[in-house]
């Protein structure tokens, strides 16, 4: 158990401290914040919601709460994308982060916010607050140093390179459209697709161009986005396209774009950091020994804030009755019994005292949650308890979705 802090005031973060900010991020990530970080960072503090947590003027503990939209099954809901969690060494274990993310919840709680979304530093911390591994992404690496066969015929559409600055106007509904074909994806605006998707520099790798943008299609029909890395023949390196990401509406557009990339000249590899765990190139590939995934990885971590909400404004695969006992040590309103009857139509999910069909964490819920984990999973693994037989898999089917769940944007 941790010690209760005492003497430390959990408050807003007015823009007077965000000096504060940086000393405080450069002490616990062991960085050196230079100008132009400073001000790639100052819009997102400007655009979210900042709690700190003080002992007396000084700033111990932070984090950065951004208003955003998250797409679920049937709709978007909003979510609260936290970032930049950090607390000071010497203050650590004493109850900091728990007493920021107590605030958090009571925040989100008056906007109205159902969920909260963060990429984790340490897969350990943010389980016992109720968060759940919702998405995975996976790397891969594809050998372009010989043509890329596809096995469906590439749209012969036009493609053109776009600026930068015009990628929210032509592109932004196909990413729109994409979203929405898929859970877990965040919703846009001009200065996101500016700041977040398409800075300038890359945050990790000075070596990489700046980001190429290329439409297929006079209407878009599809669009990748990349930057690129020079190689080295005096040592055999080949040059790199990294790709930041790729939507299409069809197969035969998204085959167009890989088939673009791979024959970008002096390069021979394209490297992919996250992609949707389904994608479809290494269905597409005519030799699946060119595209190796090296990595799945557990990607966003997903809290359900208000269950009730989250239940009832997701879209619902098919019919299902079921009462849900739900264990939540952080946020009461949540904990307990729900009699939850779903489907097409709609949802509706009540209090009850009926005897439980499931018993489970919230954070295990909210891992089904997107349509990542079946909770018949999460029973066969000890963590939900199937009282009922058949509930976890009625369940299973009415939470199904088309698409896996998958963020593209990081925050
Ligand atoms: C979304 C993001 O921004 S991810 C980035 C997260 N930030 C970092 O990794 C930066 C370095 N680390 C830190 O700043 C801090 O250690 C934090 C923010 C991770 C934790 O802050 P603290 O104030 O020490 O956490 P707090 O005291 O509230 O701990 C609550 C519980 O979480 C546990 N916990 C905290 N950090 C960790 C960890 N890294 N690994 C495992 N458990 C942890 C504590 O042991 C405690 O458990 P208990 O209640 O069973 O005793």
């Amino acid at each position: 158990m941790v010690a209760r802090v005492s003497m430390i005031e959990i408050r807003h973060v007015p823009e007077s401290d965000f000096e504060q900010i940086f000393e405080l991020s450069d002490i616990v990530f062991h960085g050196r914040t230079d100008d132009a970080e400073r001000g790639a960072r100052r819009w997102r503090f400007l655009l979210a919601h900042r709690i700190g947590a003080y002992d007396g003027d000084r700033l111990v503990g932070f984090m950065a709460c951004l208003p955003l939209g998250m797409t679920v099954p049937g709709g978007t809901l909003g979510c609260s994308g936290v970032t930049f969690v950090a607390v000071l060494p010497t203050h650590r274990r004493r109850g900091v982060l728990t007493a920021m993310l107590d605030r958090l919840w009571s925040d989100l709680a008056e906007r109205g916010e159902p969920l909260a979304a963060l990429y984790v530093s340490e897969a350990a911390i943010y389980g016992r607050f109720g968060f759940g591994a919702a998405t995975r992404a996976i790397s891969m690496e594809v050998a372009t140093d010989r043509p890329l066969g596809l096995r469906v015929e590439p749209d012969p559409g036009p493609l053109r390179l776009i600026a930068p600055a015009e990628a929210a106007e032509v592109v932004g509904p196909l990413y729109g459209r994409a979203a929405t074909r898929r859970a877990g994806q965040f919703l846009r605006d001009g200065r996101w697709w500016a700041k977040s998707v398409l800075p300038e520099a890359d945050e990790e790798d000075d070596d990489l161009t700046a980001p190429r943008v290329v439409v297929l299609g006079e209407e878009p029909r599809g669009y990748a986005v990349y930057r690129a890395k020079q190689g080295d023949d005096s040592i055999g390196v080949p040059g790199v396209v990294q790709l930041v990401e790729l939507e299409a509406d069809t197969a035969e557009a998204e085959a167009a774009l890989w088939r673009y990339l791979a024959s970008v000249d002096l390069t021979g590899r394209i490297r992919c950091w996250a992609r949707p765990v389904d994608d479809l190139l290494p269905l597409l590939a005519a030799d699946p020994d060119q595209v190796i995934v090296t990595r799945t990885w557990p990607a966003l971590w997903l809290r359900l804030v208000d269950l009730e909400a989250a239940l009832t404004r997701r879209g619902w695969a098919r019919e299902v009755e079921v009462v849900l006992e739900i264990r939540d040590e952080h946020i009461p309103a949540n904990h307990g019994r729900w009699s939850l009857r779903a489907g097409p139509g709609g949802a509706s999910c009540t209090r009850t005292d009926s005897a439980p069909d499931l018993t489970l964490a919230v954070r295990d819920l909210a891992s089904a949650y997107l349509g990542d984990v079946p909770v018949r999973r999460l029973v066969a693994a000890g963590l939900a308890v199937e009282h009922t037989p058949g509930a976890a898999g009625r369940l299973d089917a009415a939470l199904a979705t088309p698409a896996a769940p998958f963020a593209a944007d990081q925050f």
